[in-house]
């Protein structure tokens, strides 16, 4: 069975690099990594080297989504069962690997999500700790993916990637954890017609993370799109609003965490507002649906 490390790396086109990367750094709270020999820019939330590149791109969404491998032995058989379900994965050059501090890493499109997927080692010895700014972030949450073949993307990265499903909110999205990491999920899958990037999430640590994002966000005049409210799926607060690009992102904190084993069952809960958000917050129609189609792999390996 495939073991995970984590939901690790998100690659995201913007359509203004340097807006983009002020807006990370001073409003989200991500720290500068650097930036790379193709004008991308690399910023961290965690212990790794980079958990976000930022590129210059003519329409803003996901570009690339990147999980770990808990370890080198998950590599090979990762590998053949994406060969046996019929998916080109490419390795990424050993130059690529090393700007991102990786060992050896695949890029693969899914398309069932409609997504480049970036499975990683990073090399040893790159851990270091990540000094929070304006947002105590402990790491990057999830992904969710919008796709309109969500019953078949659910099966695949169940069925043939090995991540574990813990909830399901009518047949709107469903939650998986990238497996044995004990998030309630690195990953939803939610219907919708396009394939594109639903949101991006990073865990903070408490409630004032929530409330002084609430007062940056409308100093900045960056739109809060929905809550502050409470998930009941995972038991997440959670604020959701949008990049300058109209990207929604979440801060959430308190969000299950299950065991590797003995997990409890996974539920299918109501498709009802007070399913998403106990307080009963409105959601803005602009959230979850700013993002252009994802891009495709050729994109993802230009700079290969
Ligand atoms: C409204 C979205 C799809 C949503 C719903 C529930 C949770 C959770 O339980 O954590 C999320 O993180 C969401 O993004
Ligand atoms: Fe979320």
């Amino acid at each position: 069975m495939i073991r995970y490390q984590k939901f690790g790396r998100v690659e995201l086109n913007v359509t203004d690099l340097a807006r983009s990367r002020r807006y990370y750094e001073d409003i989200v709270g991500l720290q500068f990594v650097e930036q790379g020999p193709e004008g991308e820019v690399l910023l961290r939330c965690d212990h790794d080297h980079h958990n976000v590149v930022l590129h210059a791109a003519a329409s803003a969404g996901l570009r690339v989504a990147g999980f770990g491998l808990e370890d080198e032995s998950q590599f090979e058989p990762l590998r053949e069962r994406l060969r046996a379900a019929g998916l080109d994965a490419r390795e990424i050059p050993p130059a690529l690997c090393a700007r991102h501090r990786q060992q050896r890493a695949l890029r693969v499109f899914e398309p069932r999500v409609g997504a480049v997927i970036e499975f990683y080692l990073p090399l040893a010895d790159t851990a270091r700790p990540f000094r929070p700014g304006v947002a105590r972030i402990q790491r990057l949450g999830h992904v969710v993916f919008n796709t309109p073949r969500a019953a078949e993307a659910i099966a695949f990265w169940r069925d043939v990637l090995n991540f574990r499903v813990s909830d399901a909110v009518g047949e709107m999205v469903t939650f998986l954890r990238v497996w044995p990491n004990p998030w309630h999920h690195g990953i939803g899958i939610a219907s919708a017609p396009e394939y594109s990037l639903h949101h991006v999430n990073y865990m903070v640590s408490e409630i004032d993370d929530i409330g002084r994002a609430l007062a940056r966000l409308r100093k900045a005049q960056s739109p809060v799109v929905f809550g502050p409210g409470r998930h009941p799926a995972s038991e997440s607060v959670f604020l959701y609003f949008l990049d300058p690009d109209g990207l929604t992102m979440e801060y959430s904190f308190g969000m299950e965490a299950f065991p590797e084993r003995f997990a409890r069952e996974p539920r299918q809960l109501p498709l009802a507002p007070e399913w998403l958000d106990a307080w009963g917050s409105e959601r803005d129609p602009r959230c979850f649906t700013g993002a252009a189609p994802n891009a495709p792999l050729e994109a993802a390996m230009e700079g290969a």
